[in-house]
């Protein structure tokens, strides 16, 4: 259950050795690496103030470290790096990020533009795909007119039209009320049940991390050294009733007894996600 990952194939994503603090603050990261293999859904389970979104923003290139590197489809980069690395990792932040004077269709096809396909392309690449995000016959709506969920999944669609390997999610439904919630849910392991993209998925809800993923990464102690790593053997296709099944029961109290055992030793007993 422990720590690094060790599969045979090529990784989508390895960090190695990653360390990182904010100018003046403590250390997020002292010498974390972990492997995500291609195709998979990974979740990280982590409390708030743990260094989710900052861990997503390194990856994504958006700040720097001066120690660490990643491995992205099997060519070695330093984080550094990684900014030129946009095509391989897509990052959908937690906000949506919707232009307001775009449209939908012009939202979702920025992705596509900004890797330099002509906007008449972008545009029908697009059409083509709106059905898939359930958000057909909204292409003239601006993001004003559209529901919290419809508005992440123009953002999903723009990321997942972006072309990238790996898609790095930050916690993109803490904002949707729980109904709306588990509509998306289930609205995203049947899209990445289609796509098998590499998912990366940030939340500190531990029936969603199980839920979606083939692993969950839990962080359960500050600063990050290790992820703890459960396997979801759950078969697929998953419905939201899963979490009823003794088997989701059983893994979900494997990921609550990892967290107090671990923050227990490390003297952080109280705390939660
Ligand atoms: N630009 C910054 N400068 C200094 N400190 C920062 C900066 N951004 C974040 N932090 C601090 O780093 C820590 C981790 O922040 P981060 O947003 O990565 O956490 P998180 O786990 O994603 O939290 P949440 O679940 O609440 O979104 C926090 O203590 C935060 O205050």
């Amino acid at each position: 259950m422990n720590g690094v990952v060790t599969k045979q194939q090529t990784p989508a994503l390895s960090v190695r050795g990653l360390t990182y603090s904010f100018p003046g603050e403590r250390p997020l990261f002292d010498d974390l690496s972990f492997d995500i293999q291609e195709g998979e859904f990974v979740s990280l389970l982590a409390a708030s103030g743990m260094g989710k979104t900052t861990l997503f923003r390194l990856l994504a290139g958006l700040i720097d470290s001066p120690k660490g590197e990643i491995v992205a489809s099997g060519r070695q980069i330093s984080l550094t790096e990684a900014a030129s690395k946009g095509a391989q990792i897509g990052y959908m932040p937690q906000k949506d990020c919707l232009m307001p004077w775009r449209t939908v269709l012009d939202n979702a096809a920025l992705g596509l533009e900004l890797n330099g396909t002509s906007k008449r392309v972008a545009r029908m690449r697009v059409m083509e795909q709106l059905p898939l995000v359930g958000l057909e016959g909204t292409e003239h709506k601006y993001p004003h007119e559209l529901s919290g969920g419809m508005r992440q999944r123009v953002s999903f669609l723009r990321s997942l039209l972006g072309g990238a390997d790996v898609l790095l999610l930050d916690e993109p439904f803490s904002a949707l009320d729980a109904m709306t919630r588990i509509n998306m849910q289930e609205w995203l392991l049947q899209v990445w049940e289609q796509h098998r993209k590499t998912i990366v998925f940030v939340t500190h809800d531990v029936d969603e991390a199980l839920l979606l993923s083939d692993r969950v990464l839990v962080a359960a102690i500050s600063p990050v050294t290790v992820l703890e790593e459960i396997i979801v053997p759950i078969p697929r296709p998953r419905k939201y009733e899963t979490v009823m099944d003794a088997e989701f029961i059983g893994l979900k109290r494997q990921v609550l007894s990892l967290i107090s055992r671990t923050q227990h030793r490390s003297g952080l007993e109280g705390e939660s996600l």
